[in-house]
């Protein structure tokens, strides 16, 4: 009802603006570490969260319409007082939205929105908490960023630079701090050194980007503990709370940790770490368990602490542009959508290809091997996204809700379905690439496979049949994700003549290229220029590069930005994860029980023939081997 009443300065802000409007559920946080503070558990059943961003060119304004927006939607109550006074305000900014109804709902709003508004800082102060009713008017909020595990290459290599991106374009709010934490005993200023090896100037704007940098450092800081010590956690409290200065405070942890120390530093943030008078959240990186059993239980443990609204399980793939771009090509071109289905698509390839091998990280990996590290969530995650059924909206849970359905309906992998292969050592120009389990920190037998080959199917009415293909290894020949759709033949094709026997390689592919050199690109036929009637394959290219000089975002940056936002749309759902888990557990189980021995590929080939029997079994043909 109140989202339709807004829909007249929505559509307004949309078009101005680009706006979205992102509704969560306000389900009531019961464990310690709610998404906020004891006072924000006393308002939250009078409260319902509706949040509205607009995406402006700037991060900044992002950032403090959204902090405008949050503080003020959660003046909904229960008795009918209507949500959204900020946004309301934010959208009577503009002088267009001269609507009557709109007026009257103003009026009333804004009446009734102070009345609880005066109740939330009353409440605030109750609270005992050092936030005064000056700070809130007045918007002041501080962010602490935390990255437990700091120490670690994915820190150094991700999101330290990510941080520092997001800081160099003015995405993070103005008064923010960033803390490492790991065992490792560093002084601040050994931190800063260590983080700014890796910091980079890569964005377009370059001036005073060594200041910046500088200035960045400034607000980095360390603390060394362990990982199950609440102790070591209340002193994080302690620095925290200075930084925070009294200021109503909001905590992102980020969980750049190996998964077995997962729950012991949930468990200690949020007994002494967390917010008590914002938000507090947590990003948790892969793996997300095991299988099944395993990933529930990490599910149910992180939740003895956490509510499903505070924790982020990231997937980087849903970060990447192309892959956010996938909705967009889909849902606003109508060229596209009417093709998306059993009736036109032969079959849909997802393809990741690494030109390195486990180098320095084969312990952690010889205990998940590629399906786990790659298929069952980069690869399956691109695929619901690009077969779920149209969303009732942009908002996360509604996205959310279609990719899950996507997950339900396949069917869980079969084994006779699956290939897997392992590189070995090879020599090249000279130079010797070793093999997997030439590694140290692999075992000598290891079967862990580094390359799979998969080959699924969705069991609903639109994609019935349609063989959704995977490929996913390291120590490949190329870098690369991509995702391949391959059309179906023309019927009673015109000029079925002037193409050669293999009539396959007359019908379209769209190409969505992810990494490297983002592109997308549609292969057609086209008569050769000349007084004869000679066909050829082109393509109708969109090269990044040419057409979007500017440098893109790196994933890390677009998802840190999304969780201090508070969107959840790009990351993945308690329910998601079950789905995904149940459609490779059985699978995986089986080839570890059977002992599957991996077909052996050298180090820098295309991988093994099996991924071709695979795929001439559903009368495909991969792309990537054919376009090379
Ligand atoms: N690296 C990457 O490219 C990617 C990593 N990931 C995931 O991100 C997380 C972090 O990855 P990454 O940085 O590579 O991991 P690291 O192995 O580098 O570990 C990060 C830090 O955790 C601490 N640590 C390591 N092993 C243990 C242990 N057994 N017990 C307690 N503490 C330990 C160390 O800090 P200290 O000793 O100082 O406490 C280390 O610096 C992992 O979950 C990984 O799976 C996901 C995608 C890509
Ligand atoms: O999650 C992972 O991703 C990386 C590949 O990420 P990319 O962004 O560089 O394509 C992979 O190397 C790693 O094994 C895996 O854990």
């Amino acid at each position: 009802m109140l989202e339709e009443q807004f829909d007249a300065p929505r559509q307004f802000c949309m078009a101005t603006h680009s706006m979205i409007i992102r509704s969560s559920s306000s389900s009531s946080p019961s464990s310690a570490f709610a998404d906020s503070s004891p006072l924000r558990e006393t308002l939250l059943p009078l409260f319902s969260i509706r949040s509205l961003t607009f995406q402006r060119k700037s991060c900044f304004s992002r950032l403090r319409l959204r902090f405008f927006a949050e503080k003020h939607s959660q003046l909904d109550s229960s008795n009918g007082c209507a949500t959204n006074f900020a946004s309301l305000q934010e959208c009577r900014l503009s002088p267009l939205v001269s609507n009557h109804n709109l007026l009257a709902l103003n009026v009333k709003l804004v009446l009734c929105c102070f009345v609880k508004f005066s109740k939330f800082v009353r409440l605030l102060s109750l609270a005992g908490e050092q936030v005064t009713e000056e700070h809130v008017t007045k918007g002041e909020s501080t962010l602490s960023i935390t990255v437990v595990g700091a120490s670690g290459d994915l820190a150094k290599k991700k999101i330290f630079p990510a941080l520092f991106a997001l800081y160099y374009e003015g995405c993070l709010p103005q008064d923010f701090s960033v803390f490492g934490y790991a065992r490792t005993k560093l002084t601040h200023d050994e931190l800063r050194e260590m983080i700014s090896g890796t910091l980079t100037c890569r964005i377009d704007q370059r001036e005073n980007c060594v200041d910046k940098m500088d200035q960045f450092l400034k607000r980095c800081f360390y603390h060394s503990g362990q990982y199950n010590s609440e102790e070591d956690f209340a002193e994080l409290n302690t620095k925290l709370k200075e930084k925070e200065a009294g200021k109503l405070s909001n905590r992102l942890y980020y969980l750049s940790i190996p998964p077995n120390i997962f729950v012991d530093v949930v468990r200690c943030a949020s007994l002494r770490a967390s917010s008590v008078s914002g938000w507090t959240r947590i990003i948790v990186e892969k793996p997300f368990g095991r299988d099944s059993e395993s990933s529930g239980e990490l599910t149910r443990c992180l939740k003895q602490y956490l509510t499903e609204e505070q924790i982020f399980r990231i997937d980087h793939y849903l970060g990447k542009e192309l892959v956010e771009n996938l909705s967009v090509l889909r849902f606003s071109n109508l060229v596209f959508e009417p093709l998306w289905s059993r009736n036109y698509i032969r079959n849909v390839q997802l393809i990741f290809s690494e030109d390195f091998g486990t180098e320095g990280r084969g312990g952690y990996f010889d205990q998940y091997g590629i399906i786990r590290d790659i298929m069952q969530n980069h690869l399956l995650q691109i695929l619901a996204l690009f077969a779920m059924e149209t969303p009732v909206s942009l908002d996360a849970e509604d996205i959310r809700s279609e990719k899950v359905k996507v997950l339900r309906s396949m069917k869980p992998l079969l084994l006779e379905n699956v290939i897997v292969g392992q590189y070995k050592e090879h020599s090249k120009g000279g130079k010797a690439y070793p093999g997997y389990t030439d590694d140290p920190t692999v075992p000598n037998h290891s079967l862990t496979p580094t390359f799979a080959a998969a080959a699924m199917f969705i069991n609903n009415a639109r994609w019935d049949g349609v063989p959704f293909l995977m490929k996913a290894g390291k120590a490949l020949h190329t870098r690369g994700a991509e995702i391949r759709v391959q059309f179906r033949h023309v019927p009673g094709n015109l000029y079925k003549k002037n193409f050669a026997t293999d009539l396959d390689k007359t019908t379209n592919e769209l190409v969505i290229r992810v990494q490297p050199d983002e592109g997308i690109y549609l292969r057609i036929n086209n008569k050769v220029p000349g007084l004869g009637m000679r066909l050829d394959r082109s393509d109708l290219n969109l090269l990044y590069r040419s057409r979007y000089p500017r440098e893109i975002p790196d994933a890390y940056e677009r998802l840190l930005l999304d969780a201090i936002e508070g969107e959840r749309r790009l990351f993945i759902r308690s329910d998601e994860l079950d789905a995904a888990w149940d459609l490779f557990t059985p699978a995986l189980k089986e080839l570890e029980q059977k002992k599957i021995i991996p077909e052996l590929y050298p180090y820098g080939s295309r991988g093994p023939v099996g991924a071709h029997y695979l795929a001439s079994k559903y009368n495909v043909r991969w792309g990537d081997l054919e376009d090379a």
